[in-house]
């Protein structure tokens, strides 16, 4: 008997689609934000639509910010070196973002929520360190970060 196939968490989350509408209504609530609209308050018009990209990416999806949007995870660290971002800011960020998966009605299924949470946390925590270093720590041919179900294995699956 075939194993079952298990979804990337990027046909999980909805695709493409799901990411930027996620995105979109993330950084809108960060531009009314008076913790965070001063740390973005320079972003390009792409931003939203970049970061969607780079999550997808990480989480299974097509290449879209390193082949379409000419990115890389050196890239993406160094835009926050050298920003001085902190903890309150950092659990701020997080906040918003979820409360944005909610609002769009992101897959709220243990499995996937575990999942996100866990990248977000991983990735928002780097991203705090790297903001204070003067450096980048990461070599432009360092390859994308790759995220998956994690502990959990897998979607759930009624019985
Ligand atoms: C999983 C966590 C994170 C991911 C995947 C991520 C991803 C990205 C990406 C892809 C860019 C480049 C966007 C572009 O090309 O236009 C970027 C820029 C940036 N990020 Fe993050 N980020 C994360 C966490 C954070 C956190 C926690 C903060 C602040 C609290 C933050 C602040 C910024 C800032 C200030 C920029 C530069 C904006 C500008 O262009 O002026 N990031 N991020």
């Amino acid at each position: 008997m075939n194993a079952p196939l298990i979804p990337t968490l990027y046909t999980w989350a909805g695709e493409n689609d799901r990411l930027e509408q996620l995105t979109n209504l993330f950084y809108k609530k960060v531009n009314e934000d008076v913790l965070l609209a001063p740390v973005f308050r320079s972003m390009s018009p792409d931003h939203a639509q970049h970061v969607a990209h780079f999550i997808g990416e990480v989480f299974g999806g097509p290449a879209l910010y390193t082949q379409t949007d000419g990115g890389s995870h050196a890239r993406m660290v160094e835009h926050h070196v050298g920003k001085h971002l902190t903890e309150t800011q950092r659990r701020r960020w997080l906040g918003l973002l979820l409360d944005s998966a909610d609002e769009i009605g992101l897959p709220d299924d243990p499995e996937f929520r575990s999942a996100l949470v866990g990248y977000l946390e991983w990735g928002s925590r780097l991203a705090v360190l790297n903001s204070n270093v003067s450096e980048n720590p990461v070599q432009e041919n360092a390859p994308m970060p790759a995220w998956g179900w994690g502990e959990t294995g897998g979607p759930y699956v009624p019985n």
